[in-house]
């Protein structure tokens, strides 16, 4: 649905984007995450079109993005970070400016705002002038302006940025519901709405993808931590030697007071877990070792966010090292 490709963004001499590459398919709702200054408002604003790359290429159910904005840019809605709502102007004005920016016309533009104000549930306020709107409310009126004439591919640049937690799960919800009929594209600080809402998750580090991963695959992890009082020599032959196995880091050298040597095993197989943790039991018991712990490790996005986080500490402090240099 959406084919992205070396993007690349330059803000003088800056490389805010650094040939970033995805796809995205149809219906899939992804999160984009990275730390303050990495890139992911850059790339909102590219793959809605306001802002041009300095190479690369976007686009959308094979059409380029380059070739005709226009066009694409009509399949798509994009909620900014900031929304260029005009403060004096009431609601309904607002949406029906915004209806016809997209080129909705006559009983389908009338039809569309009426839907995109039901999806929202920004009925009551409709002769409000959007300046007396609360955060939430005003955060409602970008969305319904966001999905006038039902596009394809929804931009929603941290939708739920100031919101109060009932905001915030109403939100979520009318994502989820949006997400039915279009592929969603979201940036967030926060970890808990991409395991709520995601499917998938992009996290950038300074300007570059350092990863792109399935949640459900992040769930369920390849890696097995054991303790036992089997010592990490014993380990290496008796451990590696087993079917399935393809690495074994030891984490612990010498052996901890209550809980033995502690190992990492890398599975060939994620499915493989069970057969392979009864494989592995058998093994240290056999060998006259003590099993205390034997559990596949789990890696949540929060752990990863800040493993990609601290890469990027290191990477800049390298960089300071050798600019100092
Ligand atoms: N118009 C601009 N001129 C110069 N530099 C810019 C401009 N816009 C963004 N940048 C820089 O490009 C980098 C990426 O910015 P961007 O806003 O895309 O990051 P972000 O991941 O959305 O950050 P945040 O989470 O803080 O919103 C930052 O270092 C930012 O300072």
């Amino acid at each position: 649905m959406l084919e992205v490709s070396d993007l690349t963004r330059l803000y003088g001499d800056f490389v805010a984007v650094d040939r970033v590459g995805f796809s995205i398919g149809q219906g899939e709702i992804v999160g984009l995450l990275g730390h303050n200054g990495a890139g992911k408002t850059t790339i909102m604003k590219m793959l809605s079109g306001y802002l041009e790359p300095n190479q690369g290429r976007i686009s959308i159910d094979g059409i380029d993005l380059t070739d005709d904005a226009k066009q694409v840019q009509r399949t798509l809605g994009y909620l900014p970070e900031s929304l260029p709502i005009y403060p004096e102007m009431s609601v309904a004005d607002y949406l029906d400016y915004a209806a016809e920016l997209k080129g909705l016309t006559g009983d389908h533009k009338y039809l569309e705002i009426k839907r995109a104000i039901g999806a929202t549930a920004i009925a009551d306020r409709l002769l409000s002038p959007i300046s007396t709107l609360s955060r939430g409310y005003k955060q409602r009126v970008g969305v319904a302006q966001a999905i006038l004439g039902q596009p394809r591919l929804l931009i929603l640049d941290e939708p739920t940025n100031g919101l109060d937690p009932t905001q915030t799960e109403q939100m979520r919800r009318l994502i989820r519901d949006l997400a039915q009929d279009a592929t969603v594209i979201l940036s967030t600080h926060i970890m808990q709405e991409v395991e709520a809402l995601c499917d998938r998750a992009l996290i950038l580090r300074n300007g570059r993808l350092a990863v792109d991963a399935r949640l459900d695959e992040l769930r369920h992890s390849n890696h097995l931590l054991i303790a036992t009082t089997l010592a990490p020599q014993s380990a290496e032959q008796r451990l590696r030697a087993l079917n399935g196995i393809e690495n074994l880091e030891v984490l612990s050298h010498a052996a901890e007071p209550e809980g033995g040597y502690r190992y990492r095993l890398t599975l060939s197989e994620r499915d493989a877990c069970n057969t392979i943790s009864a494989a592995l039991a058998k093994s240290i018991i056999e060998a006259g070792a003590e099993l205390y712990q034997l559990h596949p490790e789990q890696r949540d996005l929060e752990t990863l966010f800040r493993e990609v986080s601290n890469a990027t500490v290191e990477t800049k402090a390298k960089e300071e090292l050798s600019d100092a240099a």
